[in-house]
């Protein structure tokens, strides 16, 4: 998870949105990639006009010179920009001022079809800005419309207007197909646009999944799914000051299982880490969902009940503990009774949290010394 936020950070340090597919290698590669395919097709149907008597040969051949030469240099600058920690994944304006030059370049060269390579600026730019912030975008578009402009501006008078007009059948096919390999790759944008929208909801959905396993890792035991008392503590300090403020009462016990060592050292650890389940599991199973229950330290656990009286906190503490005792533990430790023992107490508004803990622990011990097996509440006074 922490690549994902790294990743997220480097984003938002660089100011371009995080690229909603898997960083690294295989992205730049796909990218240079679908370049050179692009590439090539412009170049096929560069030999077409060529073909046609339209344009000179060398201008196809150009095109394929600058395909590699774009393909080369990319390859280049990711390597140099990797040794220098570089922020932006895929030179997004690099690779776009790269495509657009070689564009306007080719409308230099072949003014007559000159509405097709204004047509892969559109490509270029729609593709590129997908993973441009609106800043940077806005930039990108106002250097693309300048050099735009200034091109044409150099053209012959003739050529000025961007519209062509085919000599004859064949060269009106060619067009033909040639614009419709333009609308198909913007269609194919389009569906990129929708995989990476698709990629970034799962993405974050994932991060949320994340996210709600590590609060759940942090405030939780791992044994017994609990709450730990790093959760809890909190918790209870928010109790103490609602029973401050006037607003409510509140109970809380200390539990701890009997002679657990015993159980250890009988059955093995294993059975004992059980057995510390299946107690938090009966425990829960007859409480309120307003209380909260923790494991405090090894077989030792604190309950929290708000809105609980001492008196109403006692019944609750005989429920659990007959729960516990009368449980079915022959499948885990046969002959064996589990029994806890439990110090109760409440919350009086001039407690502080090591008060209240501390009466709880001194019930507990009570409770321990009485015999086990049982509950002792501790009142305030
Ligand atoms: N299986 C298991 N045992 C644990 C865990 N945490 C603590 N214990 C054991 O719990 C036992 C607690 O023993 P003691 O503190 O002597 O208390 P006790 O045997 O329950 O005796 P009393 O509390 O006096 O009734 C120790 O043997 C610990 O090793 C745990 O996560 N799993």
């Amino acid at each position: 998870m922490s690549t994902v936020l790294e990743s997220g950070a480097k984003h938002a340090r660089s100011g371009a949105l995080p690229a909603p597919w898997e960083g690294g290698h295989r992205t730049r590669l796909t990218m240079l990639v679908a370049v050179g395919v692009s590439y090539a097709l412009d170049a096929v149907f560069l030999a077409c006009f060529w073909w046609l008597g339209r344009i000179e040969l060398s201008l196809p051949l150009l095109y394929v010179a600058a395909g590699l030469g774009h393909i080369l240099l990319f390859t280049l600058a990711f390597r140099i920009g990797d040794a220098r920690g570089q922020r932006d994944l895929l030179l997004t304006e690099w690779q776009m001022a790269a495509a657009i030059a070689v564009q306007l370049g080719a409308v230099l060269l072949a003014p007559w079809i000159k509405a097709y390579f204004l047509c892969i600026i559109f490509v270029v730019f729609a593709f590129g800005t997908l993973s441009l912030s609106v800043r940077r975008a806005l930039l990108m578009w106002l250097g693309t419309c300048a050099m735009t402009a200034l091109t044409l501006q150099w053209l012959p008078s003739q050529h000025t207007v961007p519209v062509s007009i085919p000599a004859n059948a064949r060269e009106a096919v060619l067009v033909g197909v040639a614009y419709a390999s333009i609308l198909l790759r913007c269609l194919l944008l389009n569906h990129y646009g929708t995989l990476l929208r698709t990629r970034l909801i799962q993405r974050q959905r994932k991060l949320t999944e994340e996210v709600e396993a590590v609060h759940r890792l942090a405030s939780h035991d791992l044994l017994t799914g609990a709450l730990n008392r790093h959760a809890m503590l909190p918790l209870l300090e928010g109790q103490i000051q609602l029973v401050q403020r006037g607003r409510q009462v509140c109970a809380l016990a200390l539990i701890d299982l009997d002679h657990f060592k015993r159980v250890n050292d009988n059955h093995g650890h294993l059975t004992g880490d059980q057995v510390l389940c299946r107690v938090v599991d009966t425990m829960a199973a007859t409480l309120r969902p307003s209380d909260k229950l923790a494991r405090y330290g090894g077989e030792e656990f604190l309950l929290l009940m708000p809105a609980t009286t001492l008196a109403e906190a006692e019944v609750v503490l005989e429920r659990v503990r007959a729960a516990v005792a009368l449980q079915h533990w022959q499948d885990l430790v046969p002959g064996w009774p589990i029994t806890l023992s439990a110090g109760i107490t409440n919350v009086h508004p001039s407690d502080r949290l090591d008060d209240v803990l501390a009466r709880a622990d001194t019930s507990l011990y009570q409770a321990k010394n009485g015999g086990r097996n049982r509950c002792v509440s501790l009142p305030w006074q």
